[in-house]
C-alpha cells in the first residue's frame, strides 16, 4: 500500500503524529497515522545534532539500510525514512502490545511456555538474518517489541551487520556479549546464538546469568562463563540442557539454531504460531 510505495519522497505532513510512546539516546518514537493509507505506524524521530555528537550516522545509515530490506513476522518493518533540517525520521511498524521488557518487569519471568514460544520465534527470525548474512549483535529484551497477536518483534537494527564485514568495535550493553566480543576478536553469527541463550535464561529467571555489580565482574562471568541455575523459580531441566549448549565459550560448539527448533524443550513448549496467547 501507499507505505509500500518504493522512494516516495515522505515528508511529516503525510503524518497525523500523535502521542509519544517512547524515548531513546537520540529521539523520541510517536505514534502517528498516515493520512492517504490511514495506516498506523511508529515515527522514530532523531535528532541530526546528537546523531552527529555521537558519530552514529554510519550506524544509523546501516540500521536503515539492512531493516529496509528485511520481511520477517517478527521483524519490525521500517517502511521508509526522511529528513529536515533538524531531524531523521524513520518509519517504523507499529507493534501494538509495546516494549517486550516492560512486560518482563511485570511479570518477573516468564512462564516455559511463553519463554519457548519467544525463543523458537526469535530463532526463526534470526535463521532468516543470518540466511541474509546479516547478524543483529545486539539482542536483548529493550530491542524486542510485542504485536498485535502477541508475536515478538525485533527491532533496533543498530549495532546490526552484514557479515562480509566484520567489526570489532565494542556494542551493546555487557550482559548480552559472547566471550569473543567481550574479548573484542572476531565475531561471527554465532553471538546472536549466545545473545538469544543470554535472553531465554533472563525470560525464565528474570535476570541475564552473568550479571554482577561492577562491569569487571560481569566481563569476569562471560569469559569463564560461569553459569549457574539458581533454585527458584523452578525451571525444567530440558530448558537448562537448551541454555547450557547455547552458553558455550567456543562459537563453533553452540548449538545451531535450526537444532534449537528441534530441541525438546522447544518442542514441547513452543506455541507452533508463535504467539503467546497467555
Ligand atoms: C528513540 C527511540 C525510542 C525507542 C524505544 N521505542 C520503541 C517504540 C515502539 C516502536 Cl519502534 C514500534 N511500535 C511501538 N509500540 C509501542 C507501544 C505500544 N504500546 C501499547 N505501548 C507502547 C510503548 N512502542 C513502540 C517506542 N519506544 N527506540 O528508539
Amino acid at each position: 500500500e501507499a507505505l509500500e510505495a518504493a522512494q516516495k519522497r515522505w515528508t511529516t505532513s503525510d503524518f497525523d503524529v500523535g502521542k509519544p510512546l517512547g524515548r531513546g539516546k537520540f529521539g523520541h518514537v510517536y505514534i502517528a497515522r498516515e493520512k492517504r493509507s490511514n495506516h498506523i505506524v511508529a515515527l522514530k524521530v532523531l535528532f541530526k545534532t546528537q546523531l552527529q555528537q555521537s558519530q552514529v550516522e554510519h550506524q544509523l545509515r546501516r540500521e536503515v539500510e539492512i531493516q529496509s530490506h528485511l520481511r520477517h513476522p517478527n521483524i519490525l518493518r521500517l517502511y521508509g525514512y526522511f529528513y529536515d533540517q533538524k531531524r531523521v525520521y524513520l518509519i517504523l511498524e507499529y507493534a501494538a502490545r509495546g516494549e517486550l521488557y516492560k512486560e518482563l518487569q511485570k511479570c518477573k519471568y516468564f512462564s516455559e511456555r511463553r519463554a519457548a514460544t519467544y525463543v523458537a520465534s526469535l530463532a526463526r527470525a534470526l535463521i532468516y538474518c543470518h540466511g541474509k548474512h546479516v547478524i543483529h549483535r545486539d539482542i536483548k529484551p529493550e530491542n524486542l517489541l510485542i504485536g498485535a497477536q502477541g508475536e515478538l518483534k525485533i527491532a533496533d537494527f543498530g549495532w546490526s551487520v552484514h557479515t562480509f564485514n566484520r567489526r570489532r568495535t565494542m556494542c551493546g550493553t555487557l550482559d548480552y556479549l559472547p566471550p569473543e566480543m567481550v574479548e573484542s576478536v572476531e565475531h561471527d553469527a554465532s553471538v546472536d546464538i549466545w545473545s538469544l541463550g543470554i535472553l531465554c535464561y533472563e525470560f525464565l529467571y528474570g535476570v541475564p546469568p552473568f550479571e554482577a555489580r561492577e562491569h569487571s565482574e560481569t566481563y569476569k562471568r562471560i569469559v569463564q562463563v560461569d553459569l549457574k541455575f539458581p533454585s527458584k523459580p523452578i525451571v525444567s531441566s530440558s530448558a537448562k540442557d537448551l541454555i547450557s549448549q547455547m552458553l558455550v565459550k567456543e562459537s563453533t560448539q553452540r548449538l545451531a539454531l535450526h537444532k534449537l527448533l528441534e530441541h525438546p524443550w522447544i518442542v514441547q513448549n513452543a506455541d507452533p504460531s508463535g504467539l503467546y496467547r497467555g
